[in-house]
C-alpha cells in the first residue's frame, strides 16, 4: 500500500510525542537494556506499594515518578479511582501525561529479535500501526495493508480502502506468554517461540482481551477511556485492569469510528508473578468474564456520545444498571469510573479558541493556566 511513508515514520521516532508509562513494584533495572530503543523518550513511572520505597531510575533517562503519596497529593480525595497493589496503577500515568501517544510497558519485560537476529524496536513499529489506518469493517486476508510488501486482496471494495483513524496498537510477547493462572499452572513450561509477522486490524463489533504488557495507543482519540479499573488491594478483583480497559475501549472505538491492530511489535516477556498468587488475584475476574464480556458485546452507545468521555460516561451508567446484579463491587467500580472522568478532566481541561477567550480558564496541579 503506497501513500504512507513508512521509512520516514520508522526514522523519525516521535520522541515529542510519546511517553512511556511504567507502573512497578519491582525495579527498573530492565530499562538498561533497552537504551538503544526507549532512552531518547519520557518515562512517566508509577511506583505502586510502599511510597517510602526510593526506586533508583538507570541514569541517561528523563523522567517522572509518581508514587502513592503523590498520587493522593494531586488527586486528592480522587486519587481513590487509582488501583494500589496492581499494576492498573499505570493509568495515572496515563493521566498526568499531556502527549499524543502513549507506550505502557511492565517491568519484566526485554528487547526479542526477531527471526533475522534483530532486534526489535517497540515503539517504531508501534507508531506505524498508529499512525496508518486500520480496516475494521472488512478483513484483508493479507493482514494490515498498509505495511510495506503488501496490499488489499483482490475483493477488497475501494470504498473500504481508505480505511479508519487507529486508536490502539496492542503488542505480544515472546518467551512467557499472557495467559490467566489456571492455564498457567497446567502449563507450567510452555514458552511462546512462534514470531508471526503480521498485524491485523481486530473487526468492528469484535471483543478481544487486551494485556497492558506492550500496549500503545493514541491518548487524544481514546484517552479518558482508557481507565484501567478499580483493583487490587480493598478491592475483590486483580489483574482484571487491562482487560477491562480494553474492553471498553474497544466498544468506544467501534462506535466512535477508530480501529485496534493487534500483531507485532513482539517484546520477551520473563514473567516475575506466580501463578498461585495470581490465582487468588484472579478467582472473582474469571467467574465474572462471562457476564462482562456479553455486557460489552450487547452494549449501544447513544449518538449523543461523541468522544471518549462521553462514551465513558454512558458506559459507566450501564455498568451500574447491568453489572450490580453480578456483583455489588460493580457499583463501585462505575463510581469509580465518573471519579476518573472527572479527575481526566481537571487535569486535561478542554482546549479553548484563543481568538475567542484568552482569559485563565482552568487550575492546572494548582497553577493557572490560558487556553491553548
Ligand atoms: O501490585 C502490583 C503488581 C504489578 N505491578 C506492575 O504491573 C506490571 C505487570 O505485573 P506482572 O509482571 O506481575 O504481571 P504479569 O502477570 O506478568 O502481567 C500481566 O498481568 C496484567 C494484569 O495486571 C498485566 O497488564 C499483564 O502484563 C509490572 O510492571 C509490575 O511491576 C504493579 O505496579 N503493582
Ligand atoms: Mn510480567
Amino acid at each position: 500500500m503506497t501513500g504512507y511513508n513508512l521509512e520516514a515514520i520508522e526514522a523519525a521516532p516521535l520522541k515529542d510525542d510519546v511517553d512511556i508509562v511504567i507502573p512497578t513494584i519491582r525495579s527498573l533495572d530492565f530499562l538498561e537494556q533497552w537504551r538503544p530503543f526507549l532512552q531518547h523518550y519520557h518515562l512517566i513511572i508509577v511506583q505502586d506499594g510502599d511510597p517510602s520505597i526510593k526506586i533508583r531510575v538507570p541514569d541517561g533517562y528523563d523522567y517522572e515518578l509518581y508514587n502513592r503519596n503523590d498520587i493522593n497529593k494531586i488527586l486528592g480525595p480522587r486519587a481513590s479511582c487509582i488501583s494500589y497493589k496492581d499494576g492498573g496503577c499505570r493509568c495515572f500515568g496515563f493521566m498526568v501525561s499531556k502527549k499524543k501517544y502513549i507506550y505502557t510497558i511492565d517491568d519484566d519485560c526485554f528487547v526479542a529479535k526477531d527471526p533475522s537476529g534483530k532486534e526489535i524496536n517497540v515503539i517504531a513499529q508501534h507508531i506505524k500501526n498508529l499512525e496508518t489506518p486500520s480496516t475494521p469493517h472488512y478483513f484483508n486476508t493479507l493482514y494490515d495493508p498498509f505495511r510495506d510488501g503488501t496490499d488489499f486482496v483482490r475483493g477488497y471494495p475501494f470504498s473500504l480502502r481508505e480505511g479508519v483513524q487507529t486508536a490502539i496498537s496492542h503488542g505480544l510477547w515472546l518467551n512467557i506468554p499472557d495467559y490467566d493462572a489456571p492455564t498457567q499452572l497446567v502449563k507450567p513450561r510452555e514458552r511462546n517461540a512462534r514470531y508471526v509477522d503480521a498485524v491485523m486490524t481486530i473487526p468492528k463489533g469484535v471483543l478481544y482481551p487486551m494485556c497492558g504488557m506492550n500496549l500503545a495507543f493514541n491518548r487524544e482519540l481514546i484517552g479518558p477511556a482508557m481507565y484501567f479499573g478499580l483493583m487490587g488491594e480493598g478491592q475483590p478483583i486483580s489483574r482484571y485492569d487491562d482487560m477491562w480497559a480494553g474492553w471498553a475501549a474497544k466498544v468506544v472505538c467501534d462506535h466512535l469510528g477508530f480501529g485496534v491492530k493487534t500483531g507485532l511489535p513482539y517484546l520477551w516477556h520473563s514473567k516475575a508473578s506466580n501463578p498461585f498468587v495470581n490465582l487468588k488475584k484472579e478467582h472473582k475476574g474469571l467467574h465474572w468474564q462471562e457476564d462482562m464480556v456479553p455486557f460489552f458485546q450487547n452494549l449501544r452507545l447513544s449518538k449523543e456520545s461523541d468522544t471518549a468521555a462521553k462514551c465513558y460516561m454512558e458506559i459507566s451508567k450501564m455498568t451500574k444498571e447491568n453489572l450490580t446484579k453480578v456483583d455489588p463491587y460493580f457499583e463501585n467500580l462505575a463510581d469509580a469510573m465518573v471519579t476518573w472522568l472527572e479527575a481526566w478532566e481537571e487535569l486535561n481541561p478542554p482546549v479553548k479558541n484563543e481568538a475567542c477567550d484568552d482569559k485563565p480558564v482552568k487550575k492546572d496541579n494548582g497553577k493557572d493556566v490560558k487556553a491553548k
